[in-house]
């Protein structure tokens, strides 16, 4: 990739610098996030957004929260000090598990490094934090990558790939997870068509998929959140693929508004419906989608386009920001381990134990 969605500058008392995904395509700008209420900020107002790179810049949080502690405090108050931040941060955006997964993650490795290091310094904590967040970055991008080589096969010559907002580079630390099969099939050569929805309110498709893919020559073609049935009806269609925020354990997925409109249509098209996660991005503690929180967002967002008003200001609008697909209509998951075919609670458990 040429860009960077996120990077940590520095060792225990640098920055996280965050890609400015508010202002993309437009403008390529990096944030310099310093301070707790503005990692909250960035995330709430999508600056960052897509479950794993909210998870990975949780992470980084969590080592900058620990900036405003020194030796005097000791370690257990700066561990009461990394668990209120923890519990703001978890407080920015409710659907995408990754977000309290490295959290929770990041909270357990601290814990188990005061019980294995009791007289350890504040600074040699630090360290222990910052490093665990590094990890998590790591592996986000190394889960990128055998997601793609996954899910490569499923790209074939000829294929013609609807995706619904932005489960790309720029929604995690590495090549993404919906995007990334298209990736390794561009780098192998084959020939494949790639029709991004706009995905509104927010326009993650029109302004972030179709940058990204643009950055990595791809061809694309943009299309209005309506036109998918067409397409479909008229044969141009050969899968679908998208992201995801929260998977519960029997493999209802939470993802992005809209997403449920497409494997509607794909299931009464016969065309195969993919989701492509991390394992981290799996809540195997919640049983099914009905007991996902939607985060419902600002009816602002709805009734304007880049700020601008498409309606009148008095109206009311409807603005969850994500939306219920049943597992039933999910052909297969794409995931770093393998592809599950016809998700349920019973293939998932055993996918997830490889
Ligand atoms: C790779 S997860 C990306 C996932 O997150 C997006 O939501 P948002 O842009 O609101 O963070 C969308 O649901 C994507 O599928």
């Amino acid at each position: 990739m040429n860009f960077k969605t996120l990077e940590w500058q520095g060792g225990i008392d640098g920055t996280l610098e965050l890609l400015d995904q508010r202002k993309l395509p437009a403008v390529t700008e990096m944030l310099q996030i310093k301070t707790i209420p503005q990692l909250y900020e960035a995330i709430k107002t999508l600056a960052v957004r897509g479950a794993p790179a909210i998870g990975v810049a949780a992470a980084y949080g969590l080592g900058l929260a620990l900036q405003d502690t020194d030796q005097s405090v000791g370690l257990r108050a700066a561990l009461a000090h990394l668990d209120s931040a923890a519990a703001e941060l978890a407080r920015s955006r409710p659907t995408a598990v990754n977000l309290t997964w490295a959290l929770k993650r990041v909270q357990k490795c601290a814990r188990v490094f005061i019980e294995d290091n009791p007289s350890a310094s504040v600074t040699d904590f630090r360290e222990d934090v910052l490093d665990q967040a590094h990890t998590i970055c790591r592996e986000d991008q190394k889960m990128c990558r055998e997601i793609g080589l996954n899910g490569q096969k499923l790209i074939t010559p000829g294929s013609a790939i609807i995706t619904h907002c932005n489960a790309g580079a720029l929604a995690t630390a590495g090549q993404g997870t919906a995007l990334s099969p298209l990736y390794e099939a561009h780098a192998a050569g084959t020939p494949f068509t790639v029709y991004v929805d706009e995905t509104r309110p927010l326009l993650q498709g029109a302004r972030l998929t179709a940058w990204e893919l643009n950055q990595q020559n791809i061809p694309v073609t943009l299309i209005c959140d309506n036109m998918a049935a067409s397409l479909m009806a008229e044969g141009k269609i050969t899968a679908v693929i998208t992201g995801a925020d929260r998977i519960a354990a029997n493999g209802d997925t939470a993802n992005k508004i809209g997403t449920l409109n497409l494997a509607l249509l794909a299931y009464h098209f016969g065309i195969p419906f993919y989701i492509a996660a991390p394992s981290s991005t799996f809540d195997i503690d919640t049983p099914m989608g009905e007991k996902i929180v939607i985060e419902q967002r600002d009816p602002a967002e709805v009734k304007c386009i880049l700020d601008r008003a498409v309606s009148p200001a008095t109206i009311c609008a409807y603005n969850p920001a994500f939306d219920l697909t049943p597992a039933k209509y999910i052909t297969a998951m794409i995931t770093e381990k393998g592809i599950i075919e016809k998700p349920n609670k019973s293939t998932i458990a055993e996918h997830l134990a490889q």
